[in-house]
């Protein structure tokens, strides 16, 4: 019974998932949950695999062995665009199209979607940007004004899931703190956050639960736990 209720319960569960890249496998049988309405963070070394885990949940990357699931069911019977709708990823390198911000909003909503002005200037104020910047042209925006649009961008999309991808990269830690804040607000509302980060700061005022990365392998914690380990690490490295 309590397995079954486990299957589906609601958010994403890893299960068994593998990857190998250039013939190295980079992550290996890799499990855990991320239930909605919580934040989880993966914190773990660079080039350890977090970017490699956060495709393989939106089918940007075909794992070599495992499932993702979502809400019980296995993504790979979810037509790709509605999948990256209900779970949308917030890349590392913020990609911004030609014209204004709200153009970069606005493209790809559907008719179903609320594409007016109020809904999209929702969407930036949860980032962290005023309305203000509906009418700036995306090309002469900072790094850290991109990262936020590419978060709004997601939202405007009604996920159910968001994936981040070293979300507080290009943030000084004013706008960290404040996508630290909308995150907690999300899940508050019910959203599953997963955040892959090497800010340890960040990763501590919003995590429910963390991952680390070992040899390709989980580590699942609370963040306590697993953000200590991380800081013990790195000062290992620095001596
Ligand atoms: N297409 C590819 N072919 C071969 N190796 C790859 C490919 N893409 C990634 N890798 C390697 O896989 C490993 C995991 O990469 P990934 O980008 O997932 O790491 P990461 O933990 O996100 O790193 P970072 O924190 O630096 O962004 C790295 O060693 C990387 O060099």
């Amino acid at each position: 019974m309590a397995s079954e209720r486990d299957e589906a319960a609601p958010g994403l569960r890893v299960h068994g998932l593998s990857v190998a890249l250039g013939g190295r496998p980079v992550l290996r049988d890799l499990s855990f949950d991320v239930p909605k309405g919580t934040v989880t963070v993966v914190v773990a070394p660079s080039g350890s695999g977090k970017s490699t885990l956060l495709r393989c949940c939106n089918r940007l990357l075909q794992p070599d062995g495992g499932t993702v699931l979502l809400d019980g069911a296995d993504v790979d019977g979810i037509e790709a665009c509605a999948l990256r709708r209900r779970v949308g990823l917030v890349g590392q390198v913020p990609v911004m199209l030609p014209g204004t911000v709200r153009d970069n909003l606005a493209y790809g909503l559907t008719e179903r979607d609320d594409s007016g002005d109020a809904a999209l200037a929702r969407a930036l104020a949860a980032a962290g940007l005023d309305a203000s910047f509906l009418d700036r042209p995306a090309d002469e925006l900072s790094g850290g004004e991109r990262a936020r649009v590419t978060l709004a961008r997601a939202l405007t999309r009604g996920p159910e899931l968001l994936l981040l991808d070293e979300p507080t990269a290009a943030l000084d830690a004013a706008a960290a703190g404040h996508v630290g804040e909308t995150l907690r607000r999300l899940a508050g509302d019910g959203l599953g956050v997963l955040a892959a980060t090497h800010d340890l700061g960040f990763a501590a005022a919003v995590a429910d639960r963390a991952i680390t990365l070992r040899d390709g392998r989980a580590v699942t914690g609370t963040p306590e736990e697993i953000l200590g380990g991380a800081d013990a690490e790195r000062g290992a490295e620095r001596r």
